[in-house]
């Protein structure tokens, strides 16, 4: 794991110098700091009153040198961690960004999410952590260690008998608390999750009434934190105390053992006060390296869930030499096999057609028999398990993205708009597309008629989650954006469900009158949405089992006669 940040703080190498060298003099000098006091209280001692000066000034010196360190350290340490945090977070963002849509499937956008934010946090403490307590720790306790042992040898046996006890406790405690850690951090991913589920789904929880059940979900959830922070704070409780204890006993029995000497040999009181200090660093620095642990473990822990994103590879790729061409919005299917990556069962089952350039085309079929995936196939969101895909006469797999992206425009069922103002979504249709373009694309999707009610038009924001549209003015908003760049195909998945018969009449008739040459997949639930289409492909099970005018399938597909019918008796009901 360690290996995999390396390159990453290697980039900072002069600040780990620098942090390396001051966290060097800060433990150098809260070593030396001991030995200059056992010199003050030798001079007391010995009634030389002149010495003291001299060495008040140097314990000053020297303890301010180590200040100084000290807050050097903490600058380039937070320099490293920060850095490498974000270096990590950017490589991570740009590698998400070559994804597949399988690919982000198999983690999850909400783990991703928490891998690209919170796990890089854990990574930056660790880092910053380390360069910190890095050096500082085993100088201390070494030094500590071979100063005390030299300073009084005969109390070497009072230095083991606090090492093993600080050992065990430290070891005893953070071990349990760790853990309570750990759980501590799923529980707050699983509050803030049901927290942004519930402010999300707000209308739902209202409308049904659902506020007490929330509450008592959230309540439950909220008293397993607070009870783990209790237990977290009891053993917290335990350990200082017990730190206190021992070093305190420890101080108390080196003075009993010591004291009958001071009166013989008077350099023992400096000597002991020296000892007793040296007894403190050391307890501190097995302290420090039990902490310092169990923040590594966490460190790694969210190491190895970074490492695992920017190790996946991405499952479709496009090919980097091929050439930037215009594609014409011919397509064709040949004996394509789909099954969602990780799933066995396949949902497109030898899928053959078609398609001239120009031709309007209705997707028609039960739920779940396979429309939406067979359209996500053209821009290539996934690549089908068997089969070749072509548009414009192109293999998909040997196409240039920019081409595809250019030729193929993707209208999704539900419709997603990002906050920004209107333009800028339009924008992502076309980056480059002017006021006209803009006013050209509304009007095809009857967008126009409320974005120019705004006093600033297109300039209007669009909020977090577009809440300030309504469910049919962001489908058209997004049939817009996909119309903008006069794509050689148009998907449009469902996308004038909530427009009302007329609204949807006028985007069928603008999109024929404005962009003849444009091929175009219009998937409904509704066969009147695609009534005028050239051909209609019918869809069961993941086959296509018929395709013809709308004529043409009454009179020979049973099936679509079935939906034909049953639609028109609910119109007659309604
Ligand atoms: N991301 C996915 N991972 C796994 N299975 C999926 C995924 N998306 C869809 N499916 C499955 O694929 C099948 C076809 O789904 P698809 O969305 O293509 O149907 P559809 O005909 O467009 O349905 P609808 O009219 O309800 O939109 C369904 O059984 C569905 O459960």
């Amino acid at each position: 794991m360690v290996k995999f940040l390396i390159p990453y703080i290697g980039k900072y190498k002069k600040d780990v110098v620098w942090a390396v060298i001051t966290i060097t003099i800060a433990a150098v000098t809260s070593l030396w700091q001991p030995k200059l006091l056992q010199q003050v209280v030798q001079a007391i001692a010995d009634d030389k009153m002149n010495l003291m000066i001299p060495l008040g000034i140097q314990l000053i010196v020297v303890a301010l040198i180590g200040l100084v360190a000290g807050a050097i350290n903490t600058i380039f340490a937070a320099k490293i961690g920060t850095g490498t945090a974000a270096d990590l977070r950017a490589a991570e963002y740009k590698k998400v960004q070559t994804f597949s849509f399988g690919n982000i499937e198999r983690f999850s956008t909400g783990s991703l999410v928490v891998r690209m934010t919170n796990d890089v946090q854990q990574v930056q403490t660790i880092v910053m952590v380390f360069f910190q307590s890095l050096l500082r720790v085993p100088i201390l306790f070494i030094g500590a260690l071979v100063l005390a042992l030299t300073t009084l040898p005969r109390l070497w046996w009072v230095i083991l008998v606090m090492v093993i006890l600080v050992v065990v406790i430290t070891m005893g405690v953070l071990s349990p608390m760790g853990k309570l850690f750990g759980k501590f951090q799923n529980l707050l991913d699983k509050t803030n999750n049901m927290a942004k589920e519930n402010l999300q789904g707000v209308r739902v929880v209202k409308s049904f009434n659902q506020e007490h059940n929330e509450e008592v979900r959230f309540d439950a959830n909220s008293k397993e934190l607070t009870d783990i922070n209790i237990k977290i704070g009891y053993l917290f409780g335990i350990l200082m105390p017990a730190f206190m204890l021992i070093g305190e006993l420890a101080i108390a029995v080196s003075i009993i053992f010591v004291a009958r000497n001071i009166v013989s040999d008077p350099t023992m009181l400096g000597a002991l006060t020296s000892f007793v200090n040296y007894l403190m660093q050391i307890m501190n620095a097995i302290v420090m390296a039990g902490f310092m642990s169990m923040f590594a473990a966490r460190g790694i822990e969210s190491t190895k869930r970074i490492k695992e994103v920017m190790d996946t590879k991405p499952d479709l790729t496009f090919d980097a030499n091929a050439a930037e061409e215009k594609l014409s919005g011919d397509v064709e299917f040949d004996h394509v096999s789909f099954a969602y990556p990780g799933d066995e069962h396949e949902v497109l089952k030898d899928v053959s057609f078609k398609v001239k350039q120009g031709e309007m085309i209705g997707l028609v079929g039960a739920t779940g028999s396979g429309k939406s995936t067979l359209a996500q196939l053209i821009p290539r969101l996934y690549d089908p398990t068997d089969g070749v895909v072509e548009v414009g006469h192109e293999n998909l797999k040997k196409v240039n993205e920019k081409s595809l992206r250019k030729a193929v425009a993707f209208v999704q069922q539900k419709a997603i708009l990002f906050s920004g103002k209107i333009s800028d979504n339009l924008k992502q249709g076309k980056f480059d597309a002017d006021s006209a373009d803009m006013k050209h694309a509304a009007d095809m999707a009857q967008a126009a008629e409320f974005i120019e009610k705004y006093d600033d038009q297109y300039e209007h924001e669009v909020e977090e989650r577009s809440a300030n549209f309504s469910g049919g003015q962001k489908q058209r908003l997004s049939i817009a954006r996909g119309v903008i760049g006069n794509p050689s195909v148009l998907i449009l998945d469902d996308s004038t469900s909530a427009l009302d018969a007329r609204s949807e009449k006028l985007v069928q008739e603008a999109l024929e009158a404005d962009l003849p040459d444009t091929t175009k997949f219009v998937i409904a639930e509704k066969i009147s949405s695609v009534i005028k289409a050239d051909r209609i492909f019918v869809m069961q099970d993941g086959e296509l089992i018929a395709a013809g005018t709308h004529r043409e399938l009454v009179a020979s597909s049973p099936v679509y006669r079935e939906i034909y019918e049953t639609q028109k008796a609910q119109e007659v009901i309604d």
